[in-house]
């Protein structure tokens, strides 16, 4: 079900957009139009979808346009063209458009934000501020403290709730502005970098926070954030930004299997991709490997025999090697070394680098009965040293 709709949606600063707008169609750039009208364009028709329970990343260098599409989402920035929807039930509202007792109703009930300066308000305690947002929402006092009590038990906060926030560190503080935007049970959440002030430790671990409440709250998230490792970690969708323009939007694994552009690649080259591909995306399919005699070669040494796709055997110059089903479940030192390991074609390669790291052999990769490719050494290499932008056919 989509949550919110971001539709040819085109935000510019100033105020000649008489001007500007038709300067935009014309295919002028960002600087071009400053120069000629004076105006920054901010957003250059962008579109996204975001379902419920997604988390959307809007990923870009400084001054790409993230904040400025985020913000549009809960109508703090004017929208020039276009249409940015949210569901209120059954109806789509029109953040842009909307009369003010419908945009307060959507920002009391559906959407909330989160922001980078935690913007907490040091003469309440951290309890206090937990409910600031319930008041507005017109809840009693004793309510409204009671949910509050319980947010902070969710981001472990429970004994600090008394304290005023320049008792809190960083990180802290973080949390419990996190405690305070999921307090508000909206559907939306939006999340302006919100970790980004913090150092990397206490960064993963409110990341890993996040997916966890995530989880269990199954809200529609979008968290603007200039980190591509942040955004593959906790993203379920990818829009990058350049120039104002969304000129990418995948999934993580698509992202950095397929960059469009050189600048998505030069993010992609830095980034780590264990926790990002997949078996299936880093495997040499069955039908690139070299038969011999009848024989699959999987390397000089190694060798499978299948009917149908079903594996009969698999061999190495010793003889029939055993072979072992793995599941998540599996705990590989009660495994054999010396096996062949059959693994599902989506395993995560961190996963597979361990099941490497225990085992001696390669592995297949499995879809049901059927086995669809090998995953030896030379398939993670090239994906540590990205060279899975266009796939080499000879591996
Ligand atoms: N209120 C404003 N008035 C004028 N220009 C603005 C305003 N807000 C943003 N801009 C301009 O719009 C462009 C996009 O800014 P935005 O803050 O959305 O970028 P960003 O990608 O979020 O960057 P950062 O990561 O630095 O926050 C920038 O050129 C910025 O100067």
């Amino acid at each position: 079900m989509t949550v919110v709709s971001i539709e040819n949606v085109d935000i510019v600063f100033g105020d000649n957009q008489e001007k500007t707008l038709p300067l935009m169609d014309k295919g002028h750039s960002r600087d071009e139009i400053l120069g000629m009208s004076g105006d920054v364009v901010g957003v250059q028709n962008a579109n996204i979808e975001v379902n419920e329970g997604e988390i959307c990343v809007l990923m870009g260098l400084s001054g790409s346009g993230k904040s400025t599409l985020l913000r549009a989402v809960n109508g703090l920035n004017k929208i020039a063209r276009g249409r940015c929807l949210v569901r209120d039930g059954d109806k789509m509202i029109d953040m842009a458009k909307c009369d003010e007792t419908t945009l307060r109703h959507m920002r009391t009930h559906r959407v909330s934000m989160v922001f980078q300066s935690f913007a907490l308000m040091p003469w309440l305690t951290v309890l206090e501020n937990v409910a600031f947002g319930l008041e507005m929402q017109g809840m009693p006092k004793e309510e409204r403290l009671q949910k509050a009590r319980e947010q902070l038990k969710m981001v472990s906060l429970d004994q600090w709730a008394d304290k005023k926030p320049d008792e809190l560190s960083g990180g802290m503080r973080q949390r419990v502005g996190l405690a305070r935007a999921f307090v508000m049970d909206t559907d939306v959440l939006l999340m302006d970098e919100p970790f980004s002030a913090l150092d990397p430790l206490i960064r993963s671990q409110l990341q890993d926070e996040l997916i966890e409440l995530q989880k269990r709250l199954n809200k529609t998230i979008i968290f603007v954030s200039h980190d591509l490792d942040e955004a593959l970690k906790i993203g379920t969708k990818i829009a990058i930004m350049e120039s104002a323009r969304i000129i990418q939007e995948d999934t993580p694994e698509q992202i950095v299997l397929n960059p469009a552009t050189e600048y998505v690649e030069k993010f992609v080259a830095h980034t780590n991709p264990l926790n990002v591909l997949r078996g299936r995306s880093l495997m040499t399919a069955i039908d690139q490997l070299a038969v011999k005699d009848g024989r699959i070669m999987v390397n000089d040494d190694a060798w499978i025999e299948l009917d149908g796709g079903k594996l009969i055997k698999a061999h190495n110059h010793n003889g029939e090697i055993a072979t072992v089903d793995w599941t998540p479940e599996t705990i590989l030192a009660n495994t054999p070394k010396e096996a062949v390991f059959l693994v599902p074609a989506n395993i995560a390669m961190r996963e597979a680098v361990e099941i490497r790291y225990h085992a001696d052999q390669f592995m297949i990769l499995m879809e049901g009965d059927q086995c669809l490719g090998v995953l030896q050494d030379h398939n993670f290499y090239h994906a540590l040293l990205g060279k899975h932008f266009g796939r080499d056919e000879s591996l």
